[in-house]
C-alpha cells in the first residue's frame, strides 16, 4: 500500500538536496530518493574537485610568473597531493554518509534507489510506493553526452568522472570537446606536464561565449602548451590497449594515452515514468514555468530543466520550488535574464546575461564597449598573467546592460558588479557616474562604459 507523504524529491544532487532539506525543515513529510551520491555531480565529480585541481594548476603557473617580477623560482609539479586532497577533503573517497546524515537530521526520509513516477501523485522508490499530498520534485540532473562515434563505445575513455578520480596523469591526452569541462581540465593537465590536444567540432572553443572569450582562452591554453584541432570532429576512435587514435573529419589523426570525452551533457529521464504525468519522456529537458512547475503537482529543478548546467541555477530553482510548494506569500517567479557563469580557466572568464550575438539575434538595438585589462593601471601593475578584457553589451533603447563579459586574473569576481547591473537593469548613465576604486581590476568597467 502506498505510504502517504507530502513531497517526494527524485534525485538528491545539489538541487534535490537543498529542496528536500528545506521542505523537511519547514515541517513537511519529505522523502528524498537517490541511487548514487547525495550531493550529486558538483561535490563528487564536478565543480568542487575540478576547482581544487584548478587551484593547484594555477599555483604552478603563478610560481612560474615569479621570474622577472620577484626573483627566480622552480616548481616540480606533483599530482599526488591533488589526487589525495580530492579523495580525502572533497569527496570523502566518494562516500556520501556525511551528506545522508545531514539530510536525515533535517527530517528527510532517505531512500537509496531510483525513483519512478507511477501515477499523477505516486512514486515508487525501492520497494515502497509513496503517495504525495503536495507534489513531486524532479531533480535528476544530467549525465555525460557520449557522441555516437565509430569505435568509441567499449574503449576505456574518460568522462568527467574518471578524470576527477584519476590518481595519476598520463603523458599524453586527447580532450574531445572545447567547452567548459574540456578547457578547465585541459589547462590543469597541461600545467602538470601532460601533452594535451583538444579536438573541438566548432570553429572556436567555448563557442557559447563571446568570440573574444574564445580567442583569449585558446591563446592562454596555447601558452600552456596545448594543441587545438578546431572545426573538426572525430570520425572514428581506436584503442590498441595503450593508445587512443582519433581519425578526424579533416582527414588527420590524433593520438593520446587517454581520451577525455567532454562533449556536453544530456538528461536521463527515459525510465522516470514521465508519461504517467503527461510529460514527454523523449524530451531534451523538462520545461518549467516561472514557478518551476512542470505540471500539476510536479516541479522540476536544476540541470534537468535545460535552463543552464550550473550549480547556482539548481540552487536558484530549488529556492523557487520550495517557496512555491510552501505557498509562501510573494513566492518568486524565476527569471534567467542575468544568468551568471564563469569558465575557471586562467584567465577566468566570467559572463552574465546575453552575448552580443544573442542580443542582436533578439533584434535589440545593440551597442558594445570593450576595454583590455593589460591597458588598465591594475593590469599593467599585475604584469605576467594580466590578459583579459571587459566587454559590455547595451540595449541602446532602454539604456541598460543586457550582457557583459569580464575576463582576467579575477574575471569571475569582477563579473559580480556587472551581474548586479544586468539583474537590476541599472541605467548605464548611473553606472557611468559611479566611483570605481583605484587601482582595482573592476575599475576597467568604468573604462568600458566610456564607449556609451
Ligand atoms: C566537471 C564539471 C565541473 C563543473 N563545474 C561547475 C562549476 O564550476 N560551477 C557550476 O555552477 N556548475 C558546474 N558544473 C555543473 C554542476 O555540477 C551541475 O549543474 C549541478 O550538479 C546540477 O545539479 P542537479 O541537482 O541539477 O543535478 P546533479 O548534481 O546531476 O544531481 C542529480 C542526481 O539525481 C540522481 N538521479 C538521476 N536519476 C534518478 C532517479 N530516477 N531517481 C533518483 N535519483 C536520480 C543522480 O544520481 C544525481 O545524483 C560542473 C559539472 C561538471 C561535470
Ligand atoms: N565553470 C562552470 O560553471 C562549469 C564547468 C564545467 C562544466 N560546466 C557545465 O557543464 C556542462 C557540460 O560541459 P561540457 O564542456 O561537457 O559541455 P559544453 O556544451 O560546454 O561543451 C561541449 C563542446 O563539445 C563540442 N562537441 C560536441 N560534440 C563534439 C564532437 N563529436 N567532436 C568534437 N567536439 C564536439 C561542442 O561543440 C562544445 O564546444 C556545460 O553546459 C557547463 O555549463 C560548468
Amino acid at each position: 500500500m502506498a505510504e502517504q507523504v507530502d513531497v517526494v524529491v527524485v534525485g538528491l544532487g545539489v538541487g534535490g538536496e537543498e529542496t528536500s532539506g528545506r521542505l523537511a525543515e519547514a515541517g513537511l513529510n519529505v522523502v528524498g530518493v537517490e541511487p548514487r551520491l547525495v550531493g550529486g555531480e558538483c561535490p563528487y565529480y564536478g565543480c568542487i574537485p575540478s576547482k581544487m585541481m584548478i587551484r593547484a594548476g594555477n599555483l604552478i603557473a603563478e610560481t612560474r610568473r615569479v621570474e622577472g617580477i620577484a626573483g627566480t623560482s622552480t616548481v616540480e609539479p606533483d599530482w599526488a597531493p591533488v589526487a589525495k586532497r580530492i579523495r580525502e577533503e572533497a569527496t570523502d573517497n566518494w562516500n556520501d554518509q556525511v551528506a545522508v546524515d545531514r539530510l536525515v537530521r533535517k527530517g528527510v526520509t532517505f531512500v537509496r534507489g531510483r525513483g519512478t513516477i507511477t501515477g499523477p501523485r505516486t512514486v515508487q522508490a525501492g520497494d515502497q510506493e509513496y503517495e504525495v499530498s503536495r507534489g513531486i520534485v524532479i531533480a535528476t540532473g544530467t549525465v555525460p553526452l557520449i557522441p555516437p562515434i565509430d569505435g568509441l563505445a567499449g574503449t576505456p575513455y574518460w568522462t568527467n568522472r574518471e578524470a576527477i578520480e584519476a590518481d595519476t596523469l598520463p603523458a599524453t591526452m586527447i580532450v574531445l570537446g572545447g567547452g567548459a569541462i574540456g578547457l578547465e581540465l585541459t589547462q590543469v593537465y597541461a600545467r602538470f606536464g601532460v601533452d594535451v590536444t583538444v579536438v573541438e567540432g566548432a570553429d572556436r572553443v567555448i563557442a557559447m561565449e563571446e568570440p573574444e572569450s574564445s580567442e583569449l582562452a585558446q591563446a592562454a591554453l596555447e601558452k600552456d602548451g596545448v594543441t587545438f584541432r578546431l572545426g573538426s570532429q572525430a570520425k572514428s576512435v581506436r584503442h590498441d590497449g595503450d593508445t587512443f587514435t582519433l581519425t578526424l573529419t579533416d582527414g588527420g589523426t590524433v593520438t593520446g594515452e587517454k581520451l577525455l570525452v567532454a562533449t556536453g551533457r544530456r538528461v536521463d529521464i527515459k525510465g522516470l515514468g514521465l508519461d504517467k504525468v503527461g510529460l514527454d519522456p523523449d524530451a531534451r529537458s523538462i520545461a518549467v514555468d516561472g514557478h518551476v512547475r512542470a505540471g500539476d503537482g510536479i516541479w522540476a529543478i536544476g540541470d534537468v530543466t535545460g535552463v543552464g548546467v550550473f550549480t547556482h541555477n539548481a540552487m536558484y530553482q530549488a529556492n523557487v520550488a520550495v517557496l512555491d510548494i510552501l505557498g509562501a506569500e510573494g513566492a518568486p517567479v524565476a527569471s534567467y535574464h542575468a544568468m551568471p557563469r564563469v569558465t575557471f580557466t586562467d584567465p577566468e572568464i566570467g559572463a552574465v546575461g546575453k552575448t552580443e550575438k544573442q542580443a542582436r539575434d533578439e533584434g535589440l538595438d545593440v551597442r558594445t564597449g570593450i576595454t583590455q585589462i593589460p591597458a588598465s593601471t591594475r593590469g599593467w601593475i599585475h604584469k605576467a598573467g594580466n590578459e583579459g578584457f571587459i566587454k559590455l553589451v547595451m540595449d541602446n533603447e532602454r539604456g541598460v546592460l543586457v550582457g557583459a563579459t569580464s575576463s582576467g586574473p579575477t574575471g569571475g569576481e569582477v563579473m559580480a558588479a556587472l551581474a548586479v547591473a544586468v539583474h537590476a537593469a541599472v541605467p548605464v548613465h548611473s553606472l557611468q557616474q559611479m566611483i570605481y576604486a583605484y587601482p582595482t581590476f573592476h575599475r576597467a568597467i568604468g573604462e568600458a562604459l566610456k564607449a556609451f
